[in-house]
């Protein structure tokens, strides 16, 4: 059997990133640092955090009790909602730099473009981002949620190409539109829910492939994602579950397989999560 062993992909900017991750939304703070140590003793090398889950702290302190040099291990995080305006952009940056114990972040997003809020204005948001990684105290710049319409706006309006754009997909979602233009612009689509939160997992064409395959219905969901070309990050808090969701690259699954996965999608419907163009939520 083939070595399982993560792919790195290069970013429209040459920086690379793992193509699997651990996303550690819903993960409490009290948990955090026992999941991370638990994901990177395992082989993950890239955390997917945010300041809305409220753990960033906790991520950086596993990665420092991991014995790893921080610069092996790939960190995310994302701008929270209450802070699109330039100067509370740059401080809550600043605050997760300070949260985590980091000198740097590998990629930061802007979580939400919040269309309905800021008059709209994403765009000023985007620049500071840009700001942070000129002094090179972030990586790589990306974002999250956006629409076409979001993108093409930056496009228009700002110097760099978001090098990521993480976006809601599975196999009831594909999220196809926004895939397609991430693609065709050079940026790198991550898929957030990539089980959808574990919905998928027992319908029946999910479970006779994994059947077929002798893999788990995660493992099959997760490879799908892969082979698209996507980056995922799963969320356990069962070690279990951690360790399956790791086993992904040393199994493929064929045109066949890869098609009924795909056919499974619901279009809007399917979405689990909010929807971009209306959702206004920050935090109080
Ligand atoms: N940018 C954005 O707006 C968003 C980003 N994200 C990111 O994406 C990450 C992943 O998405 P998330 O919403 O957490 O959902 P996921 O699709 O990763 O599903 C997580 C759920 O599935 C369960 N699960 C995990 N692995 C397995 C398995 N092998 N078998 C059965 N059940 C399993 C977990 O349970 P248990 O923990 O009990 O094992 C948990 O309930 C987040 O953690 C976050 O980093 C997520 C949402 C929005
Ligand atoms: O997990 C995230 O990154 C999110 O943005 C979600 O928490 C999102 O805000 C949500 O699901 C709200 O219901």
């Amino acid at each position: 059997m083939a070595d399982n062993k993560v792919p790195d992909i290069s970013l429209n900017d040459g920086n690379p990133i793992p193509q699997l991750g651990f996303g550690v939304f819903q993960i409490e703070p009290k948990d955090t640092a026992r999941a991370v140590g638990t994901a990177l003793a395992i082989g993950y090398r890239h955390i997917d955090t945010a300041q809305m889950y409220g753990n960033e702290a906790e991520v950086g302190q596993a990665v420092r009790a991991s014995g790893l040099d921080r610069g092996d291990i790939f960190v995310t995080s994302k701008l929270n909602n209450g802070f699109h305006r330039p100067d509370d952009a740059r401080k809550a940056f600043e605050q997760s730099l300070r949260e985590l114990k980091f000198d740097y972040l590998d990629l930061f997003l802007i979580h939400w473009p919040l269309p309905t809020l800021y008059d709209g204005d994403y765009v000023s948001t985007w620049k500071v981002l840009e700001e942070f990684q000129r002094d090179g105290r972030v990586k790589s710049i990306g974002v999250s949620n956006f629409q076409v319409a979001h993108l093409e706006r930056l496009a228009a309006e700002a110097d760099v190409v978001p090098a990521v754009n993480q976006i809601e997909a599975h196999p009831y979602f594909g999220n196809e539109e926004v895939r397609s233009y991430d693609r065709s612009h050079n940026i790198l689509t991550e898929a957030w829910s990539p089980i959808a939160q574990g919905k998928v997992l027992d319908d029946p064409t999910v479970v006779d492939l994994a059947e077929q395959v002798g893999r788990t219905p995660a493992q099959v969901v997760l490879r799908w994602h892969v082979q698209r070309g996507d980056i995922v990050f799963p969320k356990s808090t069962t070690p279990k579950r951690i360790e399956e969701n790791f086993g992904i690259f040393d199994f493929t699954l064929d045109d066949t397989a890869m098609e009924r996965l795909t056919a499974l999608d619901k279009g809007e419907n399917g979405r689990q999560g909010p929807d971009p163009d209306t959702f206004d939520y920050v935090p109080s």
